[in-house]
């Protein structure tokens, strides 16, 4: 049994990967009283969040990487498992790994011996080529396609429609502008755009 917490446009899109996979949604956290979330239950507030049933399976549907970041840290004290969300009309390879609270929307391509992190998302239609490196806490915007062997650094975002050529490492808290062409490494906590993506300034 599924709980999401967050109930803004991402949350509704996971909503519908979890309905088009025949899983079972308990309910939302969110912090906003009058949250609303399609016809499921608002179970209260992100802090007030137990453990007290072990049976569910928590899926951040937040699109910050450092809230998802705060907010798993928090589920982890508390010993709560993740779940994840995979759309079935998502194309997963062999030897891929998907980390726990990992989604992974529609027409997403992740080919053989790529592994994703924990609490990625793989937005809608990204491709994820052979052997990738994807760690926690990344988002792969809708459209963004990597080459093989590309490395991308924990909590780092790839912007829609980007793409990176072929074992290029993209460092830990970094953004890709939208339509970026990334083509050299890009060094952590720095935002890079353009084609030849550059880095414009930092990112902490
Ligand atoms: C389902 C979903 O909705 S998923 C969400 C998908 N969203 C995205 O992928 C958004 C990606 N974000 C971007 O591309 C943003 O423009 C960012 C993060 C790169 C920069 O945003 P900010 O930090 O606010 O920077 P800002 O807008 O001030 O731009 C700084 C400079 O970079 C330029 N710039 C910004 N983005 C880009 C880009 N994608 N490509 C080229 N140049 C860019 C701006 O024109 C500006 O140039 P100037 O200084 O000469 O005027």
């Amino acid at each position: 049994m599924i709980v999401l917490i967050g109930a803004g446009g991402h949350a509704k899109v996971i909503v519908d990967i979890l309905k088009a996979s025949g899983k079972q949604i308990a309910g939302f956290y969110d912090d906003h009283p009058q949250a609303k979330l399609e016809d499921l239950t608002l179970l209260g507030k992100i802090e007030d969040i137990t453990n007290d049933q072990p049976e569910y399976r928590f899926i951040i549907a937040i699109g910050n990487n450092e809230v998802r970041k705060k907010i798993a840290d928090q589920l982890e004290r508390l010993g709560c498992k993740n779940g994840t969300a995979i759309h079935p009309a998502a194309i997963i390879g062999s030897d891929v790994e998907v980390g726990e609270g990992t989604v992974v929307m529609a027409n997403c391509v992740i080919n053989h011996s790529a592994s994703i992190g924990a609490h990625c998302i793989i937005n809608t239609a990204a491709t994820v080529d052979h052997d990738c490196k994807i760690k926690d806490f990344v988002h792969l915007s809708p459209g963004a396609h990597l080459a093989g062997n590309v490395s991308i650094g924990s909590g780092s975002h790839i912007g829609i429609g980007s793409s990176v050529i072929q074992s290029v490492k993209v460092g830990a808290g970094s953004v890709i502008g939208a339509g970026g062409v990334v083509i050299n490494n890009i060094p952590d906590h720095t935002v890079a755009v353009g084609c030849p993506a550059k880095v414009i300034k930092s990112n902490k």
